[in-house]
């Protein structure tokens, strides 16, 4: 249930925490001789990790009103940076011009504790960017990104059915992709905080099928000018994904972005389809919309 504004008693302690490394470090922001100056960001793509986050924000930085941070700053959830105040972390953000809004992603905030109430903290009033997508796909994708983190460093990686499935041959739900998946449960951490009318839901299976109508809604949300076109997206096949073309610059993102995912035994897919099943059904009540998952 959306919480009002204002956090009730029961999180002043949460608060309180969030607040006593900021309180004595907002300063004026940065200037660099010009009209243009890094500012902290108006809204932030909190996740989830491997929701299509790095496409939802090069799809929003199309927008000229829009400055995006290039990296993932991890601000809010690494304590060696949040010590550091809010000063650095507006260092870490682009420059940019008064009227535009500036943007980060860091898909580790949905899934870490600490972060609403520090987020809240900052401004009570930030528009916040959540894309969701199917799940089971999410775990499968998570598992495919870590899988090959180890390739990259020549280190041995067990299979997919080694982590999804006990000795019992029951599914090990202590497998964190599993619990990074419980989209209601996190959710539920940033609703303490912030009412839902300031999270954006975003598709993030749509925002593979067709990122036009997606990105056209969080314009909207984030009350910009419409200036983002169907003619900034193309459909490229070697990529099997949509691309971005800009003032007549055609770029995909990443290689590391739209791998294939491992093949997994039709069973144990039921089985972990059967396992979201209850959880997604809570997600959707929370959101008070569905989405076309398994
Ligand atoms: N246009 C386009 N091109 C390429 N990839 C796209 C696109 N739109 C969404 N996606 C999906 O984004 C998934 C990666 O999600 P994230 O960027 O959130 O990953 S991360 O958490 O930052 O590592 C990535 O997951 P995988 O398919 O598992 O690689 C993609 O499915």
């Amino acid at each position: 249930r959306p919480a009002s504004p204002a956090p009730e008693a029961g999180l002043q302690e949460a608060l309180r925490k969030a607040g006593s490394l900021q309180d004595d470090l907002r300063e004026p922001a940065a200037t660099n001789g010009s009209a243009q100056q890094q500012q902290l960001p108006q809204t932030i793509i909190i996740g989830v990790r491997k929701g299509g986050t790095r496409a939802l924000l090069e799809m929003l930085s199309l927008h000229p009103d829009v400055a995006a941070a290039e990296n993932e700053v991890h601000f809010f959830d690494w304590e060696e940076h949040y010590r550091l105040g809010l000063g650095w972390y507006r260092s870490q953000m682009p420059f940019s011009w008064p009227h535009q809004l500036t943007v980060e992603k860091t898909p580790a905030y949905f899934t870490s504790p600490q972060v609403p109430a520090r987020v809240y903290h900052m401004n009570p009033a930030i528009r916040l960017l959540l894309i969701v997508r199917d799940p089971a796909e999410r775990v499968l994708s998570d598992y495919t990104q870590v899988f090959y983190n180890h390739r990259q460093k020549h280190k041995p990686y067990p299979s997919i059915k080694e982590f999804l499935v006990r000795s019992d041959g029951r599914l090990n739900v202590d497998y964190k992709a599993l619990n990074r998946s419980l989209y209601h449960a996190h959710l539920q951490g940033w609703l303490r905080f912030f009412p839902l009318r300031r999270i954006h839901l975003v598709d993030g299976d749509r925002l593979i099928k067709d990122p036009f109508p997606e990105i056209q809604k969080v314009e909207r949300f984030l009350r910009l000018a419409p200036q983002i076109n169907a003619s900034n997206f193309y459909f490229n096949k070697t990529k099997g994904f949509y691309c971005l073309r800009d003032s007549g610059r055609d770029r995909c993102l990443h290689e590391s972005k739209g791998r294939a995912h491992p093949q997994v035994d039709p069973k144990l897919l039921h089985k972990l389809h059967e396992y979201f099943h209850e959880p997604n059904k809570k997600f959707f009540e929370l959101v008070g919309r569905t989405f076309d998952w398994h």
